[in-house]
C-alpha cells in the first residue's frame, strides 16, 4: 500500500476530532516534513476537512499553502487551486512533486504542454483518484469546457474535494479590470454545490475581504481566520533620495548591497530598463546581480530564479513580475529603488524578505518625482486614459504609499499592520512583540536615539519649566504587546 493509500485507508479512519488531529500531525510530518503547525494552520485545516468554507488571511510567509495542500493529500478526489501567476503555479507544482513523499499535483495553464494537459484530463476524466491537486488560472477555469465536463463528473462522484482561490486579493485588485475571469469564480463555485471553497491572501483590507466573500459567494457560516499581518523580523526604512541624481542613488544602493556582502536580496525597479541598468551597474561593481522582468523568455527567467535560489546570484533587480509566491527563506533585504503602486503591493514585495524569521531589511529609496511618474502611468495616456472610480481608487492607493514614505512620526510597521487590520490607526496597531525600536523601523530607531540622547540633557516641559534628566514627550512609537493570535469566526 502506497503512502497516499495508507493515509486515506478507510480502515484507519475514525471520525472524531482527536483522531483527525493525530492524522493531520502525522501527514504534516511524514509528507511535508514539518514538526508542527504554525498559528492558525491546524484550525483552518480542520475546518476545511469538515467541509466549511474558509477565508484565510495570514501574513506573507505565514504558511498559507499548507492550509490547502495538506487537506488535499488527505481528501478523496482532487483539489482545484486557482492561482494568478504561471511562475507561481509552476513553482508550487514542482515543489509538491519533488517533496520526499512526491505529492501528485499537476497544472493546466497556457504554458502547460498540450500533451501533459491531455494526460491529466484523461486521468481525471476516468476518476482515477491519482492527482490530488490541479492548479489552474482563472482564465483556464472560465474558458475550458473540457475542464468543466471533468469537474462536473468528479463532482457527481464526490471526487471534487474543494476549490481553492490562492492570492484571493486578485479578485478585488484585478478582477474589476484586466482579469475579469476572476469575477466569474462565484459562478464556477455555484455549479458545484456542497464543495467547500477556501480563499487565501496575505494582503486584504476589510473592504477587500468583503469583496472576496461576495464574489465567491462565501456565506455567513464560513470560517474566517485573520492573523495579524505583522512581520516582526522585518525592519522597514525609507531613504529620501529626492535630491540625489540617479548615479548617486545607484551608488547608495551599491553601498547597501556591499554592506550585505554575499547575502541574498531583491531590488524592485520601476521599468524593465531600470532593472537591467541597475543590474549592470551592480555587476560592474563586482556584485553577483541579474535582472528579472516580464520581457524575458520564461527560460531566461527560470535560469535567473534558479541561480538566485541556489545562491549563484546574490541580487535580483526586478520589476513586480518577481513577487508573489517567491519563497526563498534567507532573503536578507528587499530594496525598492522605485515605489510600489499600493501598500498591498509593497507588503507583498517586502514580504519576500526574512521568511526564515531572521532579521531582514526592507528599504525604500523614495524620490518625490516617482509619485508623479506613477500617477501618470496609473492615469494612462491618450485613448488609454482611465477615468472614474477605479482610477480614483488606484490613485488613492498610491497616495497611501506616498504618505507612508513621507511619514515622520509613526512606526512604519504599525502603519502597515493597521492598514490591513483596519484597527483605526498606527497608535493602536497590533504588533507582535516588543523588540528594540532599532529593529522595528527607521522612525522608531530615530525617536529612540533622540530619546536616549536627551535622557542625559536638560529638557523643557510643556509649561516651560526645566526638567533635568528626563526624556522628551515623544517616546519611541508605541508598540503595545498585543495578542496577535488568530481570530476564528463562524
Ligand atoms: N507548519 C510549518 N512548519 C514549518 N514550516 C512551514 C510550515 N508551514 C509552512 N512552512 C514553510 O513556510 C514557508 C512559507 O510558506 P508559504 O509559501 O505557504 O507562505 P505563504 O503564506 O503562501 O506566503 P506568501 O503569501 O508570502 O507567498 C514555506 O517554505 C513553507 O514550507
Amino acid at each position: 500500500m502506497s503512502l497516499f493509500e495508507a493515509i486515506r485507508d478507510p480502515a484507519r479512519r475514525r471520525d472524531d476530532d482527536e483522531e483527525l488531529e493525530k492524522r493531520l500531525l502525522w501527514v504534516n510530518k511524514r509528507v511535508f516534513g514539518h514538526e508542527g503547525f504554525r498559528g492558525g494552520q491546524l484550525q483552518i485545516i480542520k475546518a476545511t476537512m469538515k467541509k466549511r468554507d474558509c477565508v484565510v488571511i495570514l501574513a506573507t510567509g505565514g504558511g498559507k499553502s499548507l492550509c490547502y495542500q495538506l487537506p488535499a493529500v488527505l481528501s478523496d478526489g482532487v483539489t482545484v487551486v486557482v492561482s494568478p501567476l504561471l511562475s507561481l503555479i509552476e513553482d508550487q507544482v514542482s515543489t509538491l512533486v519533488t517533496t520526499a513523499a512526491g505529492i501528485p499535483a499537476a497544472h493546466a495553464t497556457s504554458s502547460t504542454k498540450e500533451s501533459s494537459i491531455r494526460a491529466v484530463y484523461c486521468e481525471l476524466h476516468r476518476c482515477h483518484r491519482w492527482h490530488k491537486l490541479l492548479y489552474v488560472t482563472p482564465e483556464r477555469l472560465a474558458a475550458s469546457d473540457t475542464l468543466h465536463d471533468i469537474l462536473r463528473k468528479l463532482h457527481e462522484r464526490k471526487l471534487l474535494a474543494r476549490i481553492v482561490v490562492d492570492e484571493a486579493h486578485c479578485i478585488s485588485e484585478w478582477g474589476h479590470d484586466f482579469r475579469p475571469d476572476y469575477r466569474k469564480l462565484g459562478d464556477v463555485r455555484a455549479e458545484y454545490p456542497g464543495v467547500p471553497v477556501m480563499a487565501l491572501t496575505a494582503t486584504a483590507t476589510s473592504a477587500t475581504i468583503a469583496d472576496i466573500r461576495r464574489s465567491l459567494r462565501i456565506g455567513e457560516d464560513a470560517v474566517v481566520h485573520r492573523a495579524s499581518s505583522d512581520r516582526p523580523n522585518l525592519r522597514y526604512a525609507v531613504c529620501n533620495v529626492t535630491t540625489q541624481s540617479d548615479e548617486q542613488i545607484n551608488e547608495m544602493i551599491c553601498s547597501f548591497v556591499a554592506a550585505h556582502h554575499a547575502e541574498c536580496g531583491i531590488i524592485y525597479c520601476m521599468t524593465q530598463a531600470d532593472a537591467e541598468d541597475l543590474a549592470d551597474f551592480l555587476c560592474n561593481r563586482g556584485v553577483k546581480a541579474e535582472y528579472y522582468h516580464a520581457g524575458m523568455t520564461s527560460l531566461q527567467r527560470r535560469v535567473v530564479q534558479m541561480g538566485w535560489t541556489r545562491g549563484r546570484i546574490h541580487v535580483v533587480c526586478a520589476t513586480i513580475a518577481y513577487g508573489m509566491g517567491i519563497d526563498k527563506k534567507d532573503v536578507r533585504y528587499v530594496l525598492h529603488a522605485s515605489l510600489a503602486k499600493s501598500l498591498e503591493g509593497y507588503y507583498q514585495e517586502a514580504g519576500r524578505a526574512g521568511r526564515d524569521g531572521q532579521p531582514s531589511e526592507c528599504t525604500i529609496f523614495y524620490k518625490k518625482n516617482d509619485v508623479a511618474k506613477l500617477q501618470r502611468i496609473i492615469t494612462g495616456f491618450g485613448k488609454h486614459r482611465r477615468r472614474g472610480p477605479k482610477l480614483k481608487r488606484d490613485l488613492d492607493r498610491l497616495e497611501d504609499v506616498r504618505r507612508f514614505c513621507e511619514e515622520t512620526k509613526h512606526c512604519r510597521r504599525a502603519i502597515l499592520v493597521s492598514h490591513f487590520n483596519g484597527d483605526g490607526g498606527p497608535s493602536t496597531a497590533a504588533l507582535s512583540d516588543d523588540r528594540s525600536p532599532v529593529a522595528c523601523c527607521d522612525i522608531c530607531a530615530a525617536t529612540a536615539s533622540q530619546y536616549k540622547n536627551s535622557t542625559t540633557t536638560t529638557t523643557t516641559t510643556n509649561n516651560g519649566a526645566k526638567r533635568p534628566g528626563r526624556g522628551p514627550s515623544t517616546r519611541p512609537a508605541q508598540r503595545p504587546r498585543i495578542d496577535t493570535s488568530y481570530v476564528l469566526s463562524g
